[in-house]
């Protein structure tokens, strides 16, 4: 038998709508929302992640501030651009792409965001409130993963909580932006959650692990990663991967980190892409901004106050 395929264009089609009600009333209030993204240079990933944003931003009447920095601009000037965000009364949301170029440091790009914006939880104060299990923003792409495991759980009649408790999630990779929240969002399920760098595929030890898995996340980045024989016949299989494949006919396109034609046939349920994570990530950021709308209105008020 071949396993369920998890539909993300639907399950963002969903998510979209209650997006675009959350924003309506952010505009009948007349609370200013905006997103903002920070580009230094044009690594492919995020120029195909920005321009997704800027069609759904448009479509869901938000107003879309890109900012395009050459690969040659200096911290300084980094951290300039990200300071002006910051005092923009229009700008809810600030989105800085990765990967930085090796010049810039992430870590101090991130520390200058204004952590009422900071809508992916990149600044130290928003990523440990997520370690800490009471998140100000849930970062999109973690947040998608699970978003498609709930839905899917919903759909097959299971119980959330009860499914849970009883599972294993294996998370493969430890990136900041996305296995860490992934660990974290799984503890806050109350689940088993194991975390394994992708170099276990380098010591023959990464099966060992990832057979184990009635959830299996994998974000590391490597296509063809995980395989038939890395899995087992229950396994739900979340693939965050997106990595660019140019064909034989020199046409680019999007594979994950899964090779899906081998372990499709073997587990219980899979996320495809493109179709899968992805087009929830978008709309999840959205949500994010609409989030900071409010975040934002809540601080300016409260400044406002006599000291
Ligand atoms: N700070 C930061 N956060 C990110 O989340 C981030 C980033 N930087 N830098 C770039 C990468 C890349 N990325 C994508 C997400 C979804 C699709 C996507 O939705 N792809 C569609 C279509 C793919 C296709 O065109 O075939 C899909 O999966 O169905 C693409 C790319 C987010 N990234």
């Amino acid at each position: 038998m071949s396993a369920q395929v998890i539909d993300g264009r639907a399950c963002a089609r969903a998510l979209k709508a209650s997006v675009a009600a959350d924003i309506e009333l952010l505009k009948e209030e007349r609370l200013p929302i905006g997103l903002a993204t920070v580009m230094v240079g044009d690594a492919y990933g995020s120029v195909a992640y920005e321009r997704r944003l800027r069609r759904l931003a448009a479509d869901l009447g938000v107003p879309y501030l890109p900012r395009r920095l050459p690969a040659t601009v200096s911290q300084a000037e980094l951290d300039d651009t990200i300071a002006e965000l910051n005092a923009a009364p229009d700008v809810s949301g600030i989105l800085v792409l990765r990967p930085l170029p090796p010049h810039l440091s992430e870590a101090v790009t991130f520390q200058a965001i204004h952590p009422a914006k900071d809508i992916e939880a990149v600044h130290p104060q928003n990523a440990g409130l997520l370690a800490l299990g009471v998140p100000r923003y849930v970062p999109s792409t973690a947040a998608s993963a699970y978003h498609l495991l709930d839905t899917w759980l919903d759909s097959v009649g299971e119980d959330r909580a009860d499914f849970y408790h009883r599972s294993l999630i294996v998370v493969v990779g430890r990136s900041n932006n996305v296995g860490k929240p992934a660990v974290s969002l799984g503890y806050d399920r109350q689940a088993a959650v194991e975390s394994i760098d992708e170099w276990a595929s380098h010591t023959g030890t990464l099966g060992r692990h990832t057979r184990r898995a009635d959830v299996l996340i994998v974000a590391a980045g490597r296509p063809g990663l995980i395989r038939a024989e890395h899995v087992n016949d229950h396994a739900v299989v979340i693939d965050v991967g997106i990595n660019p494949r140019t064909g034989p006919d020199g046409v680019t396109h999007m594979v994950g980190d899964v090779d899906h034609a081998t372990v499709a046939p073997r587990v219980r349920a899979l996320t495809p892409v493109p179709g899968g994570v992805g087009p929830v990530t978008d709309v999840w950021l959205l949500r994010n901004t609409a989030a900071a709308a409010r975040v934002n209105s809540a601080r300016l008020l409260s400044s406002q106050e006599p000291s």
